[in-house]
């Protein structure tokens, strides 16, 4: 279909006439259509989008744009190895890494991770000597997504205690070190490029402290997790303590790899093949559910709804959930480093918006700080609420029992507001939301939630006919740091050359 035809269809998106949410659902259909529950490895997880303003004329439309941009034959590229990624001339191979895709590239992965296990139970069974610790060092998506997995699982009780460390300000490394004993901790050094200045930095700081604390071999203590397992060697590490992965599978993607580690460590390698598990269920369903049933497509036409013909600019997404606390940090760079693009694929200016700024919290906290934007603010905002149904304590039910009820009352008070004669104390309702409920979270939830929105996210940059797997947004900044540091404070604007001058920095 000719550019002139999508630009048809984004416009009748646009004009669309869009019912309220009450009166969407006078429809007794509504929340069976809307509302479904799959049945996971992890257990069943409920995707109700029924609170959303997604209508059979939305999805018409959507489905015609999906049609016009080749969506289901983008989606067999992407799931069958093709490279996708243009701008980089490769493929995007995360989900070969949970066994959907290229039979080469599984057999690969497959191999890799077979490494990984084995490196793993040499450690539990004391290879290395006796491990307490792991200080995980990496940062964006060599860091998110340990942390979120580490802190959504290994809270009640992991194999090996892991700390990770992404900034380079030294505070983040020096707690982390604060609570560890170098004669009983690893290090694991995770970039794909094993050329992050961050990363390398922090990872030098600590095999110094490895040293002073007397430790003979500090490059001993290092496993490094890198798509350069050449850069590695060259640093010092010993192969066998090298786990590669493929440079097809993106950074903010690589949890499924050897960056999942840490993950592998603390909590074994059974629950990480639980993980890739979880994840390749979600592929499954992608890539098999027509697209009317599908909920990661139906998730992103909401998302589109509301960034192309609703006028809105953020996301929210609130887990009512202390484990899941980390999520929307690893959302926002999945989402706004895949999405956040002006240009499409063949390098032509987007003329539309891109993806939304996603923020959030964690529920109820949020409540007591933000809620009061989302509910009586001039901002529409739609928000993902997630929570689980099994408690992650032995405390008194009682706390999950109004952890669950608060987050039930915002998606009703959002959709349902309240009339009021005095303007401060009305909410004009109207406002949507969507709520995922698992049933457990567990290794194998976490790794579907995350595939889940890895999806979302693809559909939605297909239908903008956009790339989602590069990042080169983020190399200007990088760039004039680099120059900074060596000494080349000099030729920017006044502004931040006074800024260096008064810091102290940047002339050699
Ligand atoms: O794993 P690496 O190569 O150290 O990169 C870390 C992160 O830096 C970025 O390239 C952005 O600067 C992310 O895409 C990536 O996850």
């Amino acid at each position: 279909m000719a550019a002139q035809d999508q630009a048809t269809l984004w416009h009748a998106l646009e004009t669309l006439e869009v019912p309220t949410l009450a009166t969407l659902f006078a429809d007794p259909a509504r929340l069976a259509r809307y509302a479904t529950t799959l049945d996971l490895p992890g257990g069943p997880i409920r995707f109700d989008w029924s609170k959303t303003h997604l209508s059979a004329a939305v999805e018409t439309i959507l489905g015609q744009l999906a049609d016009a941009a080749n969506f289901v034959g983008k989606r067999e590229e992407l799931l069958s190895g093709a490279k996708i990624n243009n701008t980089e001339g490769r493929a995007a191979e995360h989900t070969a890494q949970r066994g959907v895709g290229a039979e080469a590239s599984v057999e690969e992965a497959q191999a890799l991770h077979a490494r990984m296990a084995l490196l793993v139970d040499a450690i539990h069974e004391g290879v290395l000597g006796e491990v307490k610790s792991l200080i995980h060092i990496g940062i964006g998506g060599s860091a998110l997504g340990p942390a979120l997995a580490i802190d959504a699982l290994a809270r009640e009780e992991a194999k090996v205690a892991v700390h990770v460390v992404s900034n380079i300000d030294g505070c983040a490394l020096e707690a982390a070190m604060k609570q560890c004993d170098p004669a009983t901790t690893l290090i694991a050094v995770a970039s794909k490029t094993f050329t992050t200045t961050e990363t390398m930095t922090n990872a030098h700081s600590a095999l110094e402290w490895l040293r002073e604390g007397g430790v003979a071999d500090p490059y001993g203590r290092v496993v490094a997790l890198t798509a350069a397992p050449e850069k590695a060697v060259e640093w010092g590490v010993d192969e066998t303590r090298i786990l590669p992965f493929s440079e097809t599978v993106g950074g903010r993607y690589s949890l499924w790899s050897s960056i999942g580690f840490p993950v592998a460590l603390a909590l074994g390698n059974e629950a990480f093949a639980e993980f890739l598990a979880g994840a390749k269920a979600i592929d499954e369903h992608f890539r098999d559910a027509p697209l009317a049933d599908n909920v990661v497509v139906r998730a992103a036409f909401a998302d589109l709804l509301y960034t192309q013909a609703m006028g809105c600019q953020t996301r929210a997404v609130f887990a009512y959930d202390e484990r899941l606390a980390l999520l929307p940090d690893y959302l926002q760079q999945l989402e706004m480093e895949s999405n956040g693009k002006r240009v499409l694929a063949d390098g032509s200016p987007l003329t539309r918006p891109s993806a939304p700024i996603t923020w959030g919290g964690v529920g109820t906290d949020a409540q007591h700080a933000v809620f009061q934007l989302l509910h009586q603010g001039t901002h529409l905002i739609p928000v993902d609420f997630l929570a689980v149904k099994v408690p992650g304590h032995d405390l008194d039910p009682v706390h999950h029992k109004i952890l669950l009820s608060n987050c039930f009352a915002q998606g009703a008070a959002l959709m349902a507001g309240q009339a009021s004669e005095d303007g401060a104390r009305a909410y004009p309702g109207n406002r949507p939301s969507a709520t995922i409920l698992c049933d457990d979270l567990n290794a194998a939830t976490l790794g579907a939630l995350i595939a889940f929105h890895e999806h979302r996210v693809f559909v939605s940059a297909m239908l903008l006919g956009i790339n989602p797997f590069d990042q080169f947004g983020v190399e200007l900044g990088k760039a004039i740091a680099k120059k900074i540091d060596a000494g080349g404070g000099e030729g920017f604007d006044p502004s931040t050359e006074a800024l260096l001058a008064e810091a102290g920095i940047g002339v050699a």
